[in-house]
């Protein structure tokens, strides 16, 4: 016992401690209620006749401990039920195990390496991962919103990967219009998420708009991940007071996992789960917790938030002087699974699984067919989104194109108007080295864009909507006109500055051989930021590779030079060699250079030619000197798109065995 009042004198103490607490526990903002009954009318998509009961019985997760490697339970024995039109809080300190139990109900990875045992029913059935996610959302911590589109498009986008092709598209609007209206965003309905470069939406906003999209799908059970963390109180209460209304009107299942909620928030929620060390402290009605607490000898003082009573009581981080928490927490929790609610709820749940054996296949779920997207229309879809995000937000290729130019305006200035003398033959090969070289190389800007759209296909993945062939096949067709665009601008810029041959045919394959490169370019960094997805590591990577095909890509080193090594495991695997060698050829094949020298005192040419005689070289000559092939084209476009097809396919394949 001299634990228990130590616990609670510990808890009193702090209100006395000088730290002033209790004045920030009185001082719980409530702020107004906003007036969501604006639209009264019941979404009838929306409602939740379905899933009555949603439980989880003797849940355990483990894991090989990081430092011992010996087996871990960061779960143990979780019980739980929650019924139609109720809202959960899964609450605990940070590390407590809020985010592992939340995967666990929603059957995805708990966490790296860990094994789930128990079972998750609904309506008294267990329930696979399938199921699950027919008829669940999961709202992630971090939003996947595309920053460049509006709350419109947001929320049609989402209803378009999601909703079947029979759904009219009257219903499809009324829907759409439907869910912005239900999270207060109609007045926000044509504005932008938000870029870096360009604000859109406010932090509350955004919440709402990240549960709204999920809501397209007609979930019946939300698996909400602290979806107000980043906020301030009195944001974090509006946002839950959206989720809450819409919930209760329509019979929706909400878990959510919450992060010191002040008490205006903590009471929206009907249920309250609360863990330490992934063991449970409480498990059943808000309005009961505290009568439970005191029971077990935890009188709450007088005006404290119950939701930071319940932290302070089982946080092992706010370790005072005479508190001794660890203890507290072992107390508590032994006194859980022996507790007459414990019981309770095992009753209850014991309940709902004999019920579902009583009464046949009436709550049985697999019966239930939802409606799903055309596959064939999802590449459609995602192609049709990333094409307006890329010409929207200017970091896609805005800024790249601009680059591009930039380069172009350099390079032509740089090799300005060189003529068709033997001096300028290097000049001519530098400038196609480097124009190759480094078009390839700025590549590398697109990982940040690529990695936000990876990150949003990561979502909508996990919640079963898109598969890695539609958004790589999207990925790769919207690319190809901005690619073609980049090409065509920096060789109108550049070609006729520098005094490339002058004439259409050699121009376009100029372009050509740029927009092969590009293509080829950013397929790399596609795979590259596939197999490394954080962004600076990517960025390195991708840099570190272009800087191999510059060095073997037979400029630097003629292949006759080469190392073997270097040649034979990368140079032919080198698309920048193939793009080099094709613009050599593009120029030199058919023209003529004049050597030094007059007539009278003998001319002294650089290239041995049959030409020599007459004071020129012929082109070809210099495609000899570097081993270049007169023939080579058609096999070297054909390798290029083999090399881009081999990058596309890998990122697909890494993409495809890669699991959330
Ligand atoms: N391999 C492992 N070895 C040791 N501990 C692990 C391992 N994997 C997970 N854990 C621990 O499991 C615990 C549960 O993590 P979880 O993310 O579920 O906590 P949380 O309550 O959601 O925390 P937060 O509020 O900080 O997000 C953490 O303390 C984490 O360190």
């Amino acid at each position: 016992m001299t634990n228990k009042s130590s616990g609670t004198s510990s808890i009193n103490g702090e209100k006395s401690d000088g730290l002033g607490n209790s004045q920030h526990r009185t001082s719980d903002p409530s702020p107004p209620i906003v007036d969501l009954e604006l639209n009264r009318v019941r979404s009838f998509h929306l409602i939740n006749d379905v899933v009555h009961s949603f439980a989880w019985n003797q849940l355990n997760v483990q894991v090989k401990d990081r430092k011992t490697k010996r087996p871990l339970s960061i779960l143990d024995s979780s019980n739980g039920i929650v019924h139609a039109g109720e809202m959960l809080a899964i609450m605990g300190p940070s590390g407590s195990g809020k985010t592992t139990l939340l995967n666990a109900l929603a059957h995805r990875a708990a966490a790296a390496g860990a094994t789930t045992t128990g079972n998750v029913l609904a309506n008294g059935h267990i329930i696979g991962l399938q199921k699950l996610r027919e008829l669940s959302s999961y709202v992630e911590q971090e939003d996947a919103l595309i920053g460049s589109l509006t709350v419109r498009e947001t929320v049609q986008f989402a209803a378009s990967v999601a909703l079947s092709s029979t759904t009219s598209k009257r219903k499809r609007v009324q829907r759409v219009d439907d869910l912005i209206a239900r999270f207060g965003l109609q007045e926000q309905s044509h504005t932008i998420v938000g870029t870096p470069i360009k604000k859109g939406l406010s932090g509350g906003q955004k919440k709402r708009l990240g549960v709204a999209s999920r809501l397209v799908t007609d979930p019946k059970v939300l698996f909400l991940d602290e979806p107000t963390s980043g906020l301030d109180s009195a944001l974090s209460f509006e946002v839950m007071n959206y989720i809450k209304v819409v919930a209760k009107r329509h019979n929706l299942i909400i878990i959510a996992s919450i992060h010191q909620p002040s008490s205006s928030t903590f009471k929206l929620f009907d249920k309250l789960c609360l863990l330490s060390k992934g063991k449970t402290c409480y498990f059943g009605p808000i309005d009961q917790g505290l009568g439970y607490f005191s029971s077990i000898g935890y009188q709450i003082p007088f005006e404290t938030n119950p939701a930071e009573f319940y932290l302070d009581l089982i946080n092992t981080d706010l370790i005072r002087e005479g508190n001794d928490v660890f203890s507290r927490v072992q107390d508590i929790t032994h006194n859980w699974p022996r507790s007459s609610t414990a019981s309770q709820l095992q009753k209850d749940i014991e309940k709902s699984i004999a019920d579902a054996k009583s009464a046949g296949n009436v709550f049985d779920l697999s019966n239930i067919k939802p409606q799903k997207a055309n596959p064939w229309s999802i590449p459609v879809v995602l192609a049709h989104r990333s094409w307006i995000k890329a010409y929207r937000d200017i970091v896609v290729y805005g800024i790249r194109i601009i680059m591009y130019l930039g380069l172009a305006i350099l390079m032509g200035t740089i090799f300005l108007r060189l003529k068709g003398t033997q001096d300028d033959i290097q000049p001519f090969i530098n400038a196609i080295f480097f124009g190759s070289a480094f078009m390839s190389f700025m590549a590398v800007a697109y990982v940040p864009a690529f990695l936000e759209d990876l990150h949003t296909f990561n979502k909508e993945r996990a919640n079963g909507l898109v598969g890695p062939l539609a958004f790589s096949v999207a990925n790769f067709i919207v690319g190809l006109p901005f690619l073609f665009i980049i090409a065509f601008l920096f060789s109108l810029v550049a070609y006729f500055l520098i005094g490339f041959q002058q004439t259409g045919t050699a121009f376009f394959k100029f372009t050509l051989w740029i927009f092969l490169d590009l293509v080829a370019a950013e397929s790399l960094v596609v795979l590259v930021s596939v197999l490394f997805n954080i962004f600076v590591v990517a960025l390195a990577v991708a840099a570190l590779v272009n800087g191999l095909w510059m060095g073997v890509s037979g400029f630097l080193v003629p292949l006759n030079g080469l190392n073997p090594f270097w040649k034979y495991a990368f140079h032919y695997i080198d698309y920048q060699a193939y793009a080099f060698q094709g613009m050599m050829v593009n120029e030199f094949k058919d023209r003529v250079y004049d050597c030094a020298g007059l007539a009278q005192d003998g001319y002294h040419c650089m290239f041995s030619s049959d030409l020599n005689a007459v004071g020129k070289i012929r082109g070809s000559a210099v495609l000899e000197n570097f081993g270049i092939g007169l023939s080579g084209e058609k096999v070297w476009v054909g390798l290029i798109i083999a090399i881009i097809a081999g990058y596309r396919i890998l990122a697909y394949l890494v993409l495809r065995l890669r699991k959330n």
